[in-house]
């Protein structure tokens, strides 16, 4: 009977994570080809193996991190990357210099000004973000300095946001007379409901650090100077269990954000059962683990 749970269940969670996957194939190869020649910075990716943690790094200071169409190309990638990772726990995405992210580069943006290819570049990056969002680890933006535009987008693709004192978001997307483009409006009322991200889109306003933590988009604040160790130290709290309990608890979250409730739940007994008697569960059972 089990098994059979099992093998229904895979399906219904692979189906609907495929929804962000099967923004048709050809519709991202076209945006792949139209974005890589718009060239400008560099996104890395370090995977630390000892902790489990790994670390996207926008590198576009000089223009204050904005994202190239050959970085929308990257980000991509690095998430396929980051999707075969089977040891790692954690993610932190975080940019270099004094700005988080202001948002799509200007210069690609003026090379694609048109609908057709603003539809491409939304379907690359609505695909790159939320399968980032659909990752099994558990993530976190480091909001250092602004975050404007798509940077205010890319914040809502993490689980959670520290920000540094100089930390702050602002979705001026209205000012540049648009919306949303890489799927930041969808994750916002996800996040602070309906009502706080529709205030939020039409102000345009600024939110600082203070108040992030205070409507709930921020969760913690961290020292400018000690922004990336902190960061760390925040993250290691969360992920302190095996690789396998961390990637099914985000499993669970994720499964509740798009299945059914009677999926969702399925899911879970499903994500669950490998683990009731696993290695993990064996040793905490052994060490006879006193919960005071
Ligand atoms: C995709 C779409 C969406 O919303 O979905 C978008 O994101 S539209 C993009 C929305 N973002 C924007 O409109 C950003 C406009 N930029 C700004 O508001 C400002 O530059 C700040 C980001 C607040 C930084 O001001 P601050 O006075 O600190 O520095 P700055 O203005 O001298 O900027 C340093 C250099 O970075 C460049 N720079 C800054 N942001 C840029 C961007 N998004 N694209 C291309 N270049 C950019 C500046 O032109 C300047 O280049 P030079 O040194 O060569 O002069």
């Amino acid at each position: 009977m089990i098994s059979i749970g099992l093998k229904k269940i895979r399906p219904i969670l692979q189906f609907n994570l495929r929804l962000y996957q099967s923004l048709s194939k050809s519709t991202l190869n076209e945006a792949i080809e139209k974005l890589k020649p718009l060239k400008g910075g560099h996104i890395s990716l370090v995977k630390d193996e000892a902790s489990g943690i790994a670390t996207i790094t926008l590198e576009h200071a000089e223009k204050k991190n904005a994202l190239s169409g050959q970085m929308m190309v990257e980000f991509a990638d690095i998430v396929e990357d980051l999707k075969l990772w089977e040891s790692g726990k954690g993610l932190i995405l975080r940019g270099s210099g004094d700005t988080f992210c202001s948002g799509g580069d200007l210069n690609t943006v003026k090379n694609i000004n048109n609908p057709c290819d603003g539809l491409l570049m939304s379907t690359l990056m609505h695909s790159t973000l939320n399968q980032l969002y659909c990752l099994p680890l558990v993530t976190v933006t480091l909001v250092h300095g602004k975050a404007i535009g798509g940077g205010s987008e890319l914040t809502t693709a993490t689980d959670f946001r520290v920000f540094s004192n100089t930390g702050e978001t602002s979705f001026v997307q209205g000012k540049m007379g648009v919306v949303t483009g890489w799927g930041g409006g969808t994750r916002l009322v996800h996040l602070l409901g309906p009502r706080l991200a529709l205030y939020l889109m039409t102000s345009c306003k600024k939110v600082s650090s203070e108040e992030a933590l205070n409507i709930g988009l921020s969760d913690s604040t961290v020292p400018v100077d000690s922004r990336y160790e902190d960061t760390l130290n925040w993250l290691h709290q969360l992920i302190k269990h095996d690789s396998e309990v961390i990637n099914a608890m985000k499993n669970i979250v994720i499964g509740a954000r798009n299945l059914t409730l009677e999926e969702s739940f399925l899911n879970e007994r499903t994500l669950f059962s490998p683990l009731w008697g696993g290695p993990a569960n064996m040793r905490a059972l052994k060490k006879n683990v006193k919960h005071k």
